[in-house]
């Protein structure tokens, strides 16, 4: 374990605040913005998820929270980013993916025009993995769209639940990784 990754570690430890029963009875909900509202918190994971990027030239966070992650990352590290939205947001033509999460389903698109994603090392975040639904989705966006998508990371993946069974045996090839798991 890196020294970035611990300072990280210990920053999702000390903010993260757990909601039971929310947003439905039985989920315990794991709170990560007071990490993220936090300086040290935000400065320490967003150094820790940018060291586990590998050999990438593009960032993209899923909404919405991922959003915040993939514009700090891409700053630290120099790189552009691109958001991967909630349905009905982007202007056509865009990529579409429906998918179901721990409690749900949603969709997530990718525009189709205007960044052209051939041939790009994409680095795709987001806050939580769960049932592993939102991360399939984005990265299959991308995919669509031509881009290489070399890696993946999260602040907390969900003990229990079959997220990254589900991404690592849908893409082999992917480097994921989880700062914490809660
Ligand atoms: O692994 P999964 O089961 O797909 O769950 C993980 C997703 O669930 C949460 O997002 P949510 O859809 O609640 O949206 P939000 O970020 O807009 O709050 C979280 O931010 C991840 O994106
Ligand atoms: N338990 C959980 N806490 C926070 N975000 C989530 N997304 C899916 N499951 C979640």
């Amino acid at each position: 374990m890196t020294e970035t990754i611990e300072r990280a570690r210990t920053a999702i430890a000390d903010h993260t605040r757990l909601v039971p029963d929310f947003p439905s009875p039985g989920i315990q909900f794991k709170d990560l913005t007071p990490v993220l509202a936090d300086p040290a918190g935000l400065a320490s994971v967003t150094a820790a998820l940018a060291s586990v990027s590998g050999d990438v030239d593009l960032v993209a966070g899923i909404d919405a929270r991922g959003f915040l992650l993939g514009g700090a990352i891409a700053l630290h590290s120099g790189l552009g980013v691109v958001a991967v939205r909630k349905a009905g947001k982007l202007p056509p033509p865009v990529h579409s993916a429906t998918y179901d999460l721990e409690y749900g389903s949603a969709s997530l698109e990718i525009p189709a025009d205007g960044i052209d994603l051939r041939g790009r090392r994409v680095f795709v975040v987001d806050d939580v993995l769960a049932t592993g639904g939102t991360l399939n989705a984005a990265i299959g966006l991308l995919l669509d769209a031509g881009a290489i998508v070399a890696s993946a990371a999260v602040v907390m993946e969900i003990d229990g639940l079959p997220g990254r069974a589900a991404v690592t045996s849908a893409h082999p090839d992917l480097t994921l990784t989880a700062l914490t798991t809660g």
